[in-house]
């Protein structure tokens, strides 16, 4: 994305936003709570208006926070998957044989393909997330957007996630919104840190400055933020 603007309810949430994320790559958003992660996701996926910029994503699949996705209903696991596909079969027609094809082959992908007649309510939060993964995958999208994917999820479950994301970064982009930095800063190929606008962006190791990650997040020099980053204590008054 080049430029990018967008509003919410009248108010500015983003602001001359340049955004690039490669097939290939596995990138981290980070910034604080209101930063507008959530809406440069939407904004990516053409779902708000822009007030300025372009938008270019090839095809995009979105996983949206677990919260923001209803799981009391009594779909099974491949049901839920086929979900994602609605827009390419209508809401109200006959799945086809090729639909069935694609939910499967996603599933096996999130390695979900013994459980796919199993009602979603009985998954662990999980394999719910793999299951979101899923339906996104369906599609085939070049650009794979995770909306704070983790939260909620043991170790373990997260380290799965982790295994998974990376493997599916092989082949397309992703882009993951997350507040576990460190584990972002361990794993991912790039962060960006977005305030409203991206403050910077770069490897984990081009990021060492405290100053950048202190804008980003609205944070002193004592900040615990910048101890388990491990980044240098800053000895000056930053910004002066
Ligand atoms: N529908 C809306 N109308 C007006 N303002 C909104 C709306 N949705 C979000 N906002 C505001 O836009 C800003 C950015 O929100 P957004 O959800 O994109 O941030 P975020 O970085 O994803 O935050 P979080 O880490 O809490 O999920 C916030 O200040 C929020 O209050």
């Amino acid at each position: 994305m080049t430029g990018v603007a967008a509003d919410l309810g009248g108010r500015p949430v983003l602001r001359d936003v340049n955004l690039r994320v490669d097939a290939g790559e596995f990138a981290a958003l980070l910034g604080p709570n209101g930063a507008g992660k959530t809406t440069l996701m939407r904004a990516a996926l053409g779902l708000i208006p822009l007030r300025a910029g372009t938008v270019t994503t090839g095809s995009a699949g979105y996983v949206p926070q677990r919260h923001d996705f209803t799981w009391d209903f009594p779909a099974s696991v491949e049901d839920a998957v086929l979900s994602g596909l609605v827009g390419r079969i209508g809401l109200f027609r006959r799945p086809r044989v090729a639909h069935w094809q694609a939910a499967w082959h996603a599933l096996d992908q999130v390695h979900l393909a013994d459980l796919r007649k199993r009602p979603v309510g009985e998954l662990s939060g999980g394999q719910r997330q793999r299951v979101l993964v899923a339906r996104a995958l369906v599609l085939e999208p070049a650009v794979l957007l995770l909306d704070e994917p983790f939260t909620g999820l043991d170790m373990p479950a997260q380290e799965t996630l982790t295994e998974l994301f990376t493997h599916i970064a092989r082949e397309r982009a992703v882009l993951m919104a997350t507040h576990d930095l460190a584990a972002a800063a361990y794993t991912c190929d790039r962060l960006v840190l977005l305030n409203r606008t991206v403050v910077a962006a770069g490897r984990t190791a081009e990021l060492r400055d405290p100053a950048i990650w202190m804008r980003t997040f609205d944070v002193g020099p004592g900040s615990h933020l910048l101890k388990a980053l491990a980044l240098p204590v800053p000895t000056e008054p930053v910004g002066a």
